[in-house]
């Protein structure tokens, strides 16, 4: 399969890597990382560890089969925008939060899948990414049921060693996603801390109560998902990752972009207090540190 990565940061290089092991795979990154992967490879270190030698650029090639957009989720309709003139047969969102592949479908002629990743993957440096968790890909049509596409892209991540697997209940999934995400992210970005400090304490009951908001407007939206399966899936995600610092921790403390708008923000309305404080919160110091308008 030839595959373009759009967005080669941590999680585009890693599985860019792990897929140029037995696809054609392009890399679009930032001139540093591209010049030194042209020059030398890429090097995956870590959990995996590879030289991989894939083609890298800063601009969307001509055509490819599959784009796998990696951007962070404030920067998809930019991906979409560079992609428009690519002729692709699909494109792949594993990114966190809600309506990427939404943004995606309606940019695009290419149908879009739904994706979800819980691999570990660090940007080390110019041509080097480390792999620091061993995941899961699962991906599927955007709307759930079967989809002869998934099959496809599913069979070429697995022939790559790519854990995998083609789900049919991608909605479902993606909300589950989004209620770990919005009862973790935003609270230890807030606060400071690892995952597994919000299992006890007052905060506990504000990382269920972001979770069953989440789960309350999936219901809204046709999704099954009851509060009992999301609060279970916040805890059981702190509790397997309690010595990690979330990724919006780490985007707050580099003074970088949240990605709570497509986060806790997709869920901010009346009826949703808690992702609503969140929000205001974490947009507040992001305007402050002018990461926003
Ligand atoms: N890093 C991880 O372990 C995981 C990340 N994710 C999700 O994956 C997405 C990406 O996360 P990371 O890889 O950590 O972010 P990142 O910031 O390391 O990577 C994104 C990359 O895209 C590049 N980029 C953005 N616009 C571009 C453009 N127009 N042209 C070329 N390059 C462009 C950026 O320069 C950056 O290098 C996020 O939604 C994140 O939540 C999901 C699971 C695990
Ligand atoms: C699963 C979790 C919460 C792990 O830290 C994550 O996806 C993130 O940090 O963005």
């Amino acid at each position: 399969m030839d595959v373009v990565v759009f967005g080669a940061g941590s999680l585009g290089s890693l599985l860019g890597g792990l897929l140029a092991r037995a696809h054609d795979v392009t890399l679009v990154g930032r001139h540093r990382h591209v010049e030194r992967v042209r020059r030398e490879g890429l090097r995956v270190t870590g959990a995996v560890e590879a030289t991989v030698f894939p083609d890298a650029r800063t601009d969307a090639p001509a055509s490819a089969d599959l784009a796998l957009v990696t951007v962070k989720a404030y920067d998809t309709a930019a991906a979409a925008s560079a992609l428009a003139d690519t002729d692709l047969d699909a494109t792949l969102s594993l990114q966190n939060g809600l309506g990427n592949e939404r943004r995606l479908a309606e940019a695009l002629d290419a149908p879009a899948l739904a994706g979800t990743c819980t691999y570990g993957a660090r940007l080390v440096g110019p041509g080097e990414v480390a792999c620091t968790g061993v995941g899961e890909v699962v991906l599927g049509a955007r709307e759930g049921g079967a989809s002869t596409l998934a099959d496809r892209v599913g069979a070429a991540f697995t022939e790559a060693d790519v854990a995998t697997t083609v789900a049919d209940d991608m909605p479902r999934r993606l909300w589950e996603k989004l209620a770990v995400n919005a009862g973790i992210n935003a609270p230890t970005a807030l606060a400071r801390i690892q995952n597994g400090s919000l299992l006890d304490g007052d905060v506990a009951d504000l990382t269920r109560t972001a979770a069953c908001e989440v789960a309350a407007a999936a219901r809204a939206d046709g999704v099954d998902l009851t509060d009992d399966a999301a609060v279970n899936a916040v805890e059981r995600v702190a509790r397997a990752t309690a010595d990690n610092r979330s990724s919006m921790l780490q985007d707050v403390e580099k003074a970088r972009r949240t990605e709570v708008d497509s986060i806790n923000g997709v869920v901010s309305g009346p009826d949703a207090p808690v992702n609503r404080t969140l929000t205001a919160l974490l947009r507040a110091w992001e305007r402050e540190r002018g990461l926003r308008e």
